[in-house]
């Protein structure tokens, strides 16, 4: 396995329970490398990051994530895996019941932070990386579609995570936002943080063009030089 890459997969199967999503799964991706995750629905995308996340178990082949390796992994330890990624999930939405500020603080207190002095200060760097340094009174409800992804991806930075894994981040918003989203993704990745984004809007390819991989008829890809392909495909 290579020392430098940050995630590594060596002929790795892919499983949700008893089936096999994606077979002979080869991956590897250095530090700060932007990758796109392409394929249609129900392809094997989240279930490829879920591994990554060491939420589902990588049974058969190899892979290491940010150090860690997957297969070998025990229970004990993947809270501490966890802690060096980010995660922008459609599942792991805000809590409605409280403020931005209250969100961030949670996930904080969560994973260690006791003093409420550092607790504010880090979520005023993470509400200003996303350009929401003035919304941390609001509640969910009264914050944008896109504002919301932006909170959602202030707290997967809040533990200054090495990975970033963001499941269709761009889903449910309109394409001005959506190219904000991007945008604000690939800033955080430039400044050394390695960031795998699946989607489904194929013209983001185009716009922010970036290395990609595709889950097709269960194997994973790399797609960079076929782009054209990709969206013959998409339209
Ligand atoms: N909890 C589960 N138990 C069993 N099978 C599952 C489970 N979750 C997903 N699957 C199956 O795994 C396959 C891959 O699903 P996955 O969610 O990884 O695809 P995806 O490419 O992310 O799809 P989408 O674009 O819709 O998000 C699908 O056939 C799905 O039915």
């Amino acid at each position: 396995m290579s020392e430098s890459a940050i995630i590594v997969l060596n002929k790795a199967t892919i499983r949700q329970a008893d089936n096999i999503i994606l077979t002979d799964v080869n991956l590897k991706i250095e530090k700060g490398e932007f990758v796109y995750l392409i394929g249609k629905v129900g392809s094997g995308k989240t279930s490829l990051l879920k591994t990554l996340y060491a939420d589902l178990p990588l049974s058969e082949g190899g892979g290491s994530v940010a150090g860690y390796y997957l297969k070998i992994i025990k229970r004990k330890q993947i809270p501490f895996l966890r802690r060096k990624i980010g995660i922008v999930f459609q599942d792991f939405q805000l809590l409605t019941d409280r403020s931005v500020h209250h969100n961030l603080e949670f996930v904080l207190r969560a994973t260690g932070w006791k003093n409420k002095n550092e607790i504010d200060r880090r979520i005023e760097d993470v509400l200003e990386k996303v350009n929401m340094g003035k919304k941390g009174y609001k509640m969910p409800h009264e914050l944008s579609g896109g504002e919301q992804q932006r909170i959602v991806i202030a707290r997967a930075l809040l533990n200054s995570p090495d990975i970033i894994l963001a499941d269709e981040p761009t889903g449910n918003l309109d394409p001005e936002t959506s190219d904000e989203l991007v945008e604000l993704l690939r800033d955080i990745s430039k400044n050394g943080r390695t960031i795998i984004m699946a989607t489904h809007q194929y013209d983001l390819l185009q716009k922010y063009p970036a290395r990609i991989m595709e889950c097709i008829q269960g194997k994973l890809v790399e797609k960079s030089e076929k782009l054209e392909e990709t969206e013959s495909q998409s339209s």
